[in-house]
């Protein structure tokens, strides 16, 4: 039988029974057929779609079905770990090369794609590896034997430097469509607005053939999540008490009658409200999850200086919800691409670093569908220490990159606090319109200004340090000592 071209992708296979048999899935959630038809007819995709929307679901079941391998870039190591092993499970060649792969294992992809004809259906790299002479050269092999079937690029809003998580390394991805130009490329990304967008396909060479390309986006809106925003201030150090009084609160009202027996027929626990708190300071990510166990509240802390084998042991309690691990505490980026579908809730601790690493972080709530609630705590003076650092991080950008990318990190942030300071307006209305949507979202009462806008203004008025305190303090330096040991 002559080779196929790949033109001739084997996309008339059923699409449903794939997912059913393969995934395990009843039926597309809305869009999800649309992406998934368009890449097998061989279109370059963009999807922009909400946290949980199932975007991953878009490039593997395409992979399943179309001859060749699928290479997917991703800069999320729990990412790769956590899609591979669900793959896998679901008896799918998949494979990940990263700085955590065994040698064997690494030596095993490499001979697979030295046949040229890779047994393997989807591979997950980093975009540092794609950037290696080595693997290059394999992907030619392979693409010479017509079984590269697409380049799939996850959070792709990391290539432009318009983008909150800029690397460098994703924008040598544009090697792909020079080397490759017939090959489709997906990208796919949660937060990313009009000019981060237009960024993506003009260094990927996307817009060059724009007949080819299909472009997905779909709301940011998630109706499930409640947000809200806790005023506080260093003077009334109130964080603490607020939330395990919430907590406690929460825990009375599983614990008493109904609820309590439909708790008890499901053998349930009172106190299994899955959450995580994001700190910024390891420190703090230590100390309050101590405090939270000395009141009998079952925390663990998460960060970048643990040992391995604490932070795995800690991740596969928390998923599987064991006694004493409801909740996560973790400096940022904790959780993006761990896919636990019941998270009750996320608290900011601290204010975030960007508008997109907030709503990326909230998003981890409510997988499930299910009401989430997702508060942060915002004080003046965490805002005026936040900007400091951030203005100090990039003290002098060497390149055009680098000022464009200082800028837009700045206005993410100013207009995170602008999100927190205002009390006139819907949550979900200016995440919406922050993400460049037009359409006012459905809010059922689901954010606190909607819930009380009186009381917001209120609670706004009383909680907060006042803008005159904070630049009394700026100007005597109060806020420039603090700093040194954030990051993950
Ligand atoms: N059609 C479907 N039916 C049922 N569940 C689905 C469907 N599609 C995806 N899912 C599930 O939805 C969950 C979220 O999917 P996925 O991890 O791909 O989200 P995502 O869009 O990448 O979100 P994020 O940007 O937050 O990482 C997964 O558990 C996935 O198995």
């Amino acid at each position: 039988m002559p080779p196929l071209q790949r033109s001739e992708s084997r996309s008339f296979q059923d699409i449903d029974f794939t997912l059913k048999k393969q995934f395990d899935k009843d039926k597309f959630r809305p869009y999800q057929r649309e992406i998934i038809q368009a890449a097998l007819d061989g279109n370059d995709v963009f999807v922009q779609a909400a946290t949980s929307f199932g975007k991953s679901l878009c490039f593997q079941l395409p992979a399943v079905i179309d001859r060749g391998i699928t290479i997917v870039v991703s800069p999320l190591l729990s990412l790769m770990m956590n899609q591979v092993e669900a793959l896998r499970a679901a008896n799918v060649d998949a494979h990940t090369l990263n700085g955590n792969t065994t040698p064997e294992e690494r030596e095993y992809i490499y001979r697979d794609l030295a046949t040229g004809h890779p047994r393997a259906r989807l591979l997950y790299v980093t975009p540092e590896l794609c950037a290696g002479k080595f693997f290059r050269e394999r992907l030619e092999l392979v693409d010479e034997q017509k079984e590269l079937a697409r380049i799939a690029i996850d959070e792709a809003h990391c290539i432009s430097e318009w983008g909150h998580d800029f690397r460098k390394d994703f924008k040598r991805l544009s090697w792909f469509r020079e080397s490759f130009p017939d090959v489709p490329i997906m990208c796919l990304t949660a937060t990313a607005n009009a000019q981060v967008r237009q960024d993506v396909l003009s260094t990927l060479g996307l817009d060059k053939t724009p007949e080819r390309l299909k472009t997905f986006t779909t709301t940011a809106h998630r109706p499930n999540l409640h947000l809200e925003v806790r005023f506080t201030s260093d003077q009334a150090d109130d964080r603490y008490d607020d939330f395990v009084s919430w907590l406690k609160g929460v825990y009375a009202r599983r614990g008493a009658g109904d609820r309590r027996a439909e708790i008890d027929a499901r053998h349930e626990r009172v106190e299994s409200v899955p959450g995580i708190i994001y700190t910024i300071r390891r420190e703090e990510c230590e100390m309050l999850a101590h405090a939270l166990q000395h009141h009998g509240i079952g925390a663990r802390p998460f960060h970048a200086k643990l040992p391995k084998e604490a932070k795995e042991a800690t991740l596969a309690k928390w998923i599987a919800n064991k006694p004493g691990y409801d909740i996560i505490v973790a400096t940022t980026a904790f959780g993006m691409g761990i896919d636990k579908d019941n998270v009750r809730f996320v608290v900011h601790w601290r204010l975030p670093k960007s508008f997109e690493g907030y709503y990326q972080e909230a998003g981890r709530a409510g997988r499930d569908g299910n009401a989430s609630l997702c508060f942060l705590y915002y004080s003046r003076e965490d805002m005026a220490t936040a900007r400091l650092r951030l203005e100090r991080d990039v003290p002098k950008p060497k390149d055009e990159e680098g000022i464009k990318n200082k800028k837009a990190r700045l206005e993410s942030f100013d207009r995170l606090v602008a999100y927190c300071e205002d009390t006139g307006s819907c949550r979900h209305a200016t995440i919406c319109k922050y993400f460049g949507e037009e359409k006012v979202p459905e809010c059922d009462y689901t954010c606190d200004w909607h819930k009380d806008p009186a009381g917001l203004k209120r609670r706004m008025a009383q909680g907060l340090a006042s803008e005159e305190y904070i630049g009394t303090q700026m100007a005597q330096g109060m806020f420039d000592g603090v700093g040194s040991e954030y990051g993950d």
